[in-house]
């Protein structure tokens, strides 16, 4: 029986700092996330950041934290509910650390007959951070706990016509309502050294602003080019006029070099450049969390009127829009029929 496994980053249990450190310690000590060797990566996470950024965090996620919970889970859920409605294969929902968890997530579609997992990455564009972390954490579970289940992994869906339309969609209902001068693309950004990692060419990748331009195998794997190829792709699908809108990459930690331009410096110059009005959206994530409700839309908001900008329109991320489900919906029912 085939059946389908959501999966998200996730969220602490709770914005108590206790909750919100045991959460950053499963995630940034996560290899693939904190790519140090494990000595370092246990000085740098357990010795240094969870000493400061789980209290700092922890208000941060008391700003956006809903009634119901994390906003990243309470949105996968609806996600997972409504897509639960449309198609004919079990969904189960899990986030990559913390609750609900994979292991229970598989065992969920296991006690119901399920052995063929459609695994579905909830992130448009490839990163060891992401996409690959997901993959090799589900394939360590089945060795281990679930021999009889095989996968299939839902690839990066960045520059899919379908996803590429629903995108477009939300972004233009909104831009409708509202008067702009520029449309900023901002991304999660990752550290320059993961591009680096990711090229299975090994020689492509030069982080020099024209190889996510070269056609190259390597894009397959290549975050910064799916980003870009997201931009440009709605870039067209709307018409935006050149100059008219571009792209950035939030949320860095650290002291080294991540992908630029950065997001909050781009909203300052771009303000002090005389531009009034901008509209951002985050197309790296599927579900709206504290990286675009707190970073963007409060964060972000007030560099920009604080370097004397005037309008700043935060674009809602396509969480469980319809056409969403929809579309995710047809995705799962053609692999659920194929066969
Ligand atoms: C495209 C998705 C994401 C990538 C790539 C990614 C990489 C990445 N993130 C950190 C460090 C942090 N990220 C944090 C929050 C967070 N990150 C993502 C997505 C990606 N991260 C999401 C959806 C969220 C929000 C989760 C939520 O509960 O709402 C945090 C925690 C918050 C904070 O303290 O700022 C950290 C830390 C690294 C190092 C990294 C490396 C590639
Ligand atoms: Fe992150
Ligand atoms: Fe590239």
């Amino acid at each position: 029986m085939k059946g389908v496994l959501l999966v998200n980053l996730g969220s602490p249990a709770s914005t108590d700092p206790k909750d919100v450190k045991s959460y950053l310690g499963e995630f940034l000590m996560d290899e693939r996330v904190i790519d140090l060797p494990y000595l370092l990566r246990t000085i740098l996470v357990k010795g240094i950041i969870l000493n400061t950024r789980p209290k700092q965090s922890a208000k941060a996620y008391s700003k956006i934290w809903w009634d119901e919970g994390s906003p990243l889970i309470v949105l996968s859920e609806k996600l997972q509910d409504k897509v639960n409605q449309e198609t004919s294969v079990p969904i189960s929902l899990a986030m990559r650390y913390g609750e609900p968890s994979m292991k229970n997530g598989l065992q969920e579609l296991y006690d119901q007959g399920v052995t063929e997992v459609l695994l579905v990455p909830l992130y448009p564009q490839f990163a060891m951070a992401t996409t690959e972390t997901i993959i090799v954490l589900a394939e360590q579970l089945r060795d281990e706990f679930f021999p009889k289940i095989d996968f299939t992994v839902v690839p990066p869906f960045y520059n899919h016509p379908d996803y590429v339309t629903v995108l477009s969609r939300s972004i233009i209902e909104e831009l409708e309502k509202i008067d702009y001068d520029h449309l900023l693309f901002s991304y999660h950004g990752v550290p320059e050294r993961h591009i680096r990692k990711s090229d299975i060419t090994n020689s492509h990748c030069k982080i020099d602003g024209s190889c996510c331009q070269t056609p190259s195998k390597a894009h397959q794997f290549c975050y910064r080019h799916q980003c870009y190829e997201t931009t440009r792709l709605v870039g067209e699908k709307l018409k935006l006029k050149e100059g008219t809108f571009s792209t950035s990459f939030q949320s860095r930690l650290g002291f080294d070099p991540w992908l630029k331009p950065y997001t909050d410096r781009t909203v300052e110059k771009m303000a002090q450049e005389g531009i009034e009005k901008i509209a951002v959206v985050t197309p790296a994530f599927v579900s709206d969390c504290l990286e675009t409700l707190e970073e963007i839309a409060m964060e972000a908001d007030e560099i920009f009127k604080e370097n004397g900008g005037t309008e700043f329109t935060f674009i809602p991320c396509i969480n469980d829009r319809e056409d969403w489900v929809k579309t995710l919906s047809r995705w799962i029912d053609e692999w659920a029929l194929s066969k």
